[in-house]
């Protein structure tokens, strides 16, 4: 994280003079909020208001395609202070932007601040991407994974201000790294929240094939560090990719929990494989299940006309949050998110399946996979879209969960592994 000292000057010195401004989004005197993201945004890339005109506006955009960079050396390099944002959320100031974020439980709604953290990253991307000569880009900017996000403080309280601040920290040849923090203002101080890692990709007008962005150039020690880490992070992604259970067989640990936990369940009074008894404190997998439907309304589109990503993490992680508090029997609380794969985009008018699944539970923890899939009713395929993992959190112990088969024994390894990512380490 570059220092409070460097962010206070980045944030008075272009912030809001370059990044949001620039656009006419000139409420000039207070600092910019999450609706000056959003118009920015639109401006940025030409986004139509009205649905009627979404055709009009994607053919514009097509046009644009001259202007993308034949190779990254074409396009200057950036540093991390280019794509610096601090961006505020009067939940504290502004009593009737609290109604959108407040839960019935008088805290935040967790989902809402995912589509924020989203619309952040995509900005944070444009401002590092952001070319003085052109005025819209030619840049599609679509999230690609919710790399982790480590809460600090479990509570948001929904009368307080927040603040978010965050930067791009690594660059690939077609894919940005973005880090975002979260504070909280209480007591005469921001407080952190959370840190977030997304990573985001560019791709053509049409969001066809993958396009150049600026190369990153670390400006300092400090910066040198940072995309250092990024560095990790992307050999860490690649590593953990290939080791996925959906490729290679688990390893021989793990194989031997499968198997304890088989044996554990198998019936003593006889001697056979097929008969299994639920051990005490324990619940089958095939019980930990939520599913719902979402139809995908022209409303909840991003400015490329697709389903904004934001939305699909809201929906995955209410979703996720339902079946953790149905399982635990208490309202529980968010621990981290990690991993959340945007596999493909979602078309406005899509029927979208969401199934959430408890797959790993460890004293008062609860780790929960939701996978979301398009349903086409005509072809009666199914297209998987995203996957997701969350860890929450019970009051109590809650019952162990224990797989059945050997499909649900891979997703309880699976949830194992994000587990002790987000918690033990
Ligand atoms: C308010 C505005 C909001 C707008 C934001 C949204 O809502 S977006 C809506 C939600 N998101 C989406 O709909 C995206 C759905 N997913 C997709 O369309 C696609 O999976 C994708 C474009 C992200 C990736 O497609 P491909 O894998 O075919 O791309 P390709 O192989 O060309 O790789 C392009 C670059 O992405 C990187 N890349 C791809 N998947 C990655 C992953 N899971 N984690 C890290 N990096 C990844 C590659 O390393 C490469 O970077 P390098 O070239 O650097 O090596």
């Amino acid at each position: 994280m570059l220092s409070p000292r460097f962010l206070l000057l980045r944030s008075a010195a272009s912030l809001t003079t370059r990044s949001l401004c620039a656009g006419g989004v000139s409420k000039q005197g207070r600092a910019p909020d999450m609706a000056d993201v959003r118009n920015r945004l639109r401006e940025i890339v030409g986004a139509s208001t009205n649905w009627s005109d979404h055709k009009h506006a994607m053919a514009e955009r097509v046009l644009l395609s001259s202007m993308l960079a034949k190779s990254q050396n074409d396009l200057p390099a950036k540093t991390m202070k280019d794509s610096y944002l601090e961006v505020h959320l009067p939940l504290g100031s502004e009593p009737q932007l609290r109604e959108k974020y407040l839960t019935f439980h008088n805290t935040v709604r967790f989902g809402r601040i995912l589509e924020d953290l989203d619309s952040l990253a995509v900005l944070i991307s444009y401002s590092h991407t952001y070319n003085p000569a052109l005025k819209r880009s030619p840049l599609s900017i679509v999230t690609a994974l919710v790399d982790k996000i480590d809460m600090r403080q479990h509570i948001i309280y929904p009368d307080c201000d927040i603040k978010f601040t965050g930067h791009v920290t690594w660059v690939g040849k077609t894919s940005i790294e973005a880090k975002m923090h979260m504070s909280q203002y209480r007591d005469g101080a921001y407080s952190p929240v959370l840190d977030a890692t997304f990573v985001m990709v560019a791709r053509d007008p049409e969001n066809k094939r993958a396009a150049f962005v600026n190369p990153l150039k670390p400006d300092g020690p400090e910066e040198e560090k940072i995309f250092q880490e990024g560095e990790a992070n992307k050999s860490r992604r690649v590593e953990l990719s290939t080791a996925s259970l959906l490729k290679v067989a688990p390893t021989d640990e793990e194989r031997k929990i499968v198997h304890s936990l088989f044996l554990n369940t198998l019936d003593s009074k006889t001697v056979s494989f097929r008969s299994r008894v639920l051990p005490p404190n324990s619940a089958w997998m095939e019980d930990g299940k939520l599913k719902g439907l979402e139809i995908c309304h022209p409303q909840e589109r991003n400015i490329f006309n697709r389903i904004f990503g934001g939305f699909l993490m809201r929906k995955a992680y209410e979703l996720g949050w339902a079946n953790a508090c149905s399982y635990g029997g208490c309202r529980p609380t968010l621990v981290a998110v990690d991993d959340i794969l945007f596999q493909k985009p979602v078309d406005i008018g899509s029927l979208l399946l969401l199934s959430s699944q408890v797959c790993y539970t460890q004293g008062k923890y609860i780790q929960v996979r939701v996978h979301s899939e398009v349903f086409d009713p005509l072809t009666r395929q199914h297209n998987t879209t995203n996957v997701f993992h969350f860890t929450f959190a019970s009051d109590r112990d809650v019952p162990n969960i224990i797989p059945q088969t050997y499909g649900e024994s891979m997703l309880y390894l699976d949830g194992k592994r994000h587990f002790n990512q987000t918690v033990e380490h």
